[in-house]
């Protein structure tokens, strides 16, 4: 039986490999995707699995919108690219509100501490890591995460609920669990997500997950019967502290003009075609990278082998003899023969973590996608939806094209 099951998708780190997802793709952006998309099914080719390259910006948002929108109209291919817009839009938040990721980082250590000292509370945390908890479904997306680095947008809206709601689990460890497995773990998507899913993002309702909305869109591999006897029928909101009011947009260096550049470029963002458009000449290119600064536990071997090999991937296009490294000491050695740094933006996460306990202070240059999107990120995503048309202007300019 299993033998006849779509395969799993694979995730070649390169640039060419996610170019060539996109492209395969595209056919299917438009309509296919506004119906299909709902649906976690086995091979996942009704969405487009590009996620793990575009979260650490080996495609980017601009690029990606930009081909669908050459083939679509935007309202045909709304659904896709306001998915993709999402993303954006949780960058920003962060961004706005970088408290929301020490909360986080708090969180996740004082749901730590409770796993010392209450065995149950261990046990079951443990048992919902390996996939035994007799929740069929759970059960099989943690496999499948495990597994594959990948979960379709519906099984982590699921899975986040019922460890949440069902399983009583604290929400910091489930996003942790999440961020050390997928190879698109990103500190605001992953966090803003299991914060929404809680009831702590901008509205204060919690998701919870229905027997009857799984099986319909695991097209019956589960029995909503026996599903509806094993979730939880209420949603309380967590304890946790008040979301901290949004700061102002960041606002992006220019590039110097003149001088030896060296081109930092980091796991946030792989692509420096704006800089390039914008003139930038490096004499030479280092990439530094946090996958496991992503977890106090240990980030999965994929996720790390992913990280570091698109890493390369990008020095190597772009004829890079620096560093590829995890420790900000190599890259502050190889900075000295510059009279200039420069970093595409370097958003809330484990990267500027790294950076801000060193003397390094690259120049900061900001994308226009961004620049376009953030300052309408600072409440809810309609706000930025409205934007749309706003930030597809950007395109051009983010590009190069
Ligand atoms: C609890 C939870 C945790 C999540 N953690 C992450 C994460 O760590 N990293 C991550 O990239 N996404 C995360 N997501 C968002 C979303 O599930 C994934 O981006 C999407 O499933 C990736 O699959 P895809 O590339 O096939 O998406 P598609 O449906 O093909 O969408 C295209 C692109 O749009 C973006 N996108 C789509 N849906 C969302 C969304 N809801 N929020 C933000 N961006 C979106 C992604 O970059 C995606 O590649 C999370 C969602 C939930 C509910």
């Amino acid at each position: 039986m299993k033998d006849t099951l779509p395969a799993d998708p694979t995730f070649t780190p390169t640039r060419e490999a996610g170019l060539d997802r996109l492209e395969a793709f595209l056919p299917r952006a438009g309509r296919t995707y506004a119906a299909e998309r709902n649906h976690d099914r086995p091979g996942h080719d009704n969405v487009s699995t590009l996620s793990p390259w575009l979260r650490h910006r080996a495609l980017t948002e601009a690029e990606v919108a930009g081909a669908v929108l050459e083939r679509f109209a935007p309202a045909t291919a709304e659904k896709f690219l306001s998915e993709v817009v999402w993303r954006t839009y949780f960058k920003g938040h962060l961004e706005r509100r970088p408290g929301l990721w020490d909360q986080y980082r708090r969180a996740v250590r004082a749901g730590q501490d409770r796993l010392a000292t209450e065995s149950g509370m261990r046990k079951g945390w443990e048992a919902a890591c390996e996939g035994r908890t007799g929740i069929a479904p759970f059960d099989d997306w943690a496999a499948e995460l495990a597994r594959t680095g990948y979960l379709h947008n519906h099984a982590r809206m699921w899975f986040a609920s019922i460890w949440i709601h069902t399983l009583g689990l604290p929400w910091a460890l489930g996003a942790d669990f999440f961020i050390r497995h997928l190879l698109d773990g990103d500190p605001a998507s992953n966090t803003l997500s299991w914060r929404w899913v809680a009831g702590l993002h901008t509205n204060g309702k919690p998701y919870r997950a229905r027997a009857s909305n799984i099986a319909k869109y695991t097209d019956d591999r589960y029995d909503a019967r026996t599903l509806g006897h094993q979730l939880a029928t209420e949603a309380p909101i967590p304890d946790a502290p008040p979301a901290p009011e949004p700061g102002p947009t960041p606002e992006g260096d220019s590039l110097p003009a003149s001088g030896r550049i060296g081109l930092l470029l980091h796991e946030d963002d792989l692509h420096p075609d704006f800089l390039l458009a914008r003139g930038l000449e490096p004499a030479d290119v280092a990439v530094l990278i946090q996958p496991q600064g992503r977890s106090p536990l240990t980030v999965a071997t994929q996720v790390r082998d992913f990280t570091r090999a698109l890493a390369e991937d990008a020095a190597t296009r772009l004829d890079g003899t620096g560093p590829v490294t995890d420790d900000p000491a190599e890259i502050a050695a190889w900075a000295k023969g510059f009279d200039h740094l420069v970093a595409p933006h370097l958003p809330t996460g484990p990267v500027r973590d790294a950076l801000a306990g060193t003397e390094l202070a690259p120049l900061q240059p900001l994308r226009d996608w961004d620049a376009a999107a953030w300052p309408h990120a600072h409440a809810g995503y309609f706000k930025v939806k409205t934007k749309m048309p706003d930030i597809f202007e950007a395109i051009a300019a983010d590009t190069g094209a």
